[in-house]
């Protein structure tokens, strides 16, 4: 294990409820599921996780594979749960649904893939962060992030948000983009048993349509579904129904 021990909130939700693990994705931090939490908490005890080096967990110093994220997910959940991460959060839970289906019961993948894009833009944005820091990726990452109309529907949220990506550690940040350059688990999604809901933003540009279809006809019981006007942040542009298409698709998997 290379990552540091990940912060996870305080669940939230009855005592006894499943327990529901929400991820983040590069360059964000729990903030993403804030809105969305309450309304999963009427049936779950929810937490969520910082990445290394960005909102409340330590900072990394040595390299480390989404593996080993979701190694330290599993840990520090430390009983079964249900599991949505949005990006690099979703690599984690198809990664988690290869290495700990003993633990997780089904994972809901937001805005993500089996594969996110090509290594060398990722080892040239590692390398821009090591040298300029995360704050020349503001402009570019809010026009990634989010959908035309989000940032004027949800100016705190989305505001907050680009607040945590330049306040997030240089290095560990350029260490997760390392990470995804060597992420790759397409041949190995029908190894992939638990129910997998695949959902992706209507306007995402990094992580679109058929990314999701990817991964809902490669596991062995899989489904996509749209979140309308969004793109790559569903959880802060669209957090009510991020939560209706979450508690669908969780109802029957308890
Ligand atoms: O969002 C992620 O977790 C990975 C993809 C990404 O970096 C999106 C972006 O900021 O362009």
């Amino acid at each position: 294990m290379t990552v540091p021990a990940l912060a996870f909130t305080v669940p939230q939700g009855p005592a006894g409820a499943p327990l529901l693990v929400l991820g983040p994705s590069l360059g964000t931090s729990t903030l993403l599921w804030q809105d969305v939490m309450p309304e999963l908490a009427t049936d779950y005890r929810v937490t969520a996780w910082d990445l290394p080096g960005h909102g409340q967990s330590p900072a990394a110093t040595a390299a480390f594979s989404v593996a080993d994220l979701a190694d330290a997910v599993a840990e520090g959940a430390g009983e079964p749960f249900l599991y949505a991460g949005v990006s690099l959060g979703g690599a984690v839970g198809l990664t988690l649904a290869l290495r700990h289906s003993e633990q997780v019961r089904a994972a809901a993948i937001v805005a993500s893939g089996a594969k996110l894009g090509e290594p060398g833009p990722w080892h040239e944005r590692a390398a821009q962060v090591r040298a300029q820091s995360t704050s020349t990726l503001i402009v570019p990452s809010a026009q990634r992030w989010f959908a035309p109309g989000s940032i004027a529907r949800r100016p705190e949220i989305t505001g907050r948000l680009l607040h945590a990506l330049q306040d997030a550690d240089d290095e560990s940040y350029a260490l997760c983009c390392e990470a995804l350059a060597a992420y790759n688990v397409r041949d190995q999604l029908r190894d992939i048993r638990m129910p997998v809901l695949a959902a992706w933003g209507q306007h995402d540009a990094v992580a679109p349509e058929a990314k999701a279809t990817e991964i809902a006809e490669g596991v062995r019981d899989g489904r996509a579904v749209v979140i309308s006007d969004a793109a790559h942040l569903p959880p802060a542009e669209q957090p009510v129904a991020m939560a209706s298409v979450l508690h669908e698709f969780f109802a029957s998997r308890k």
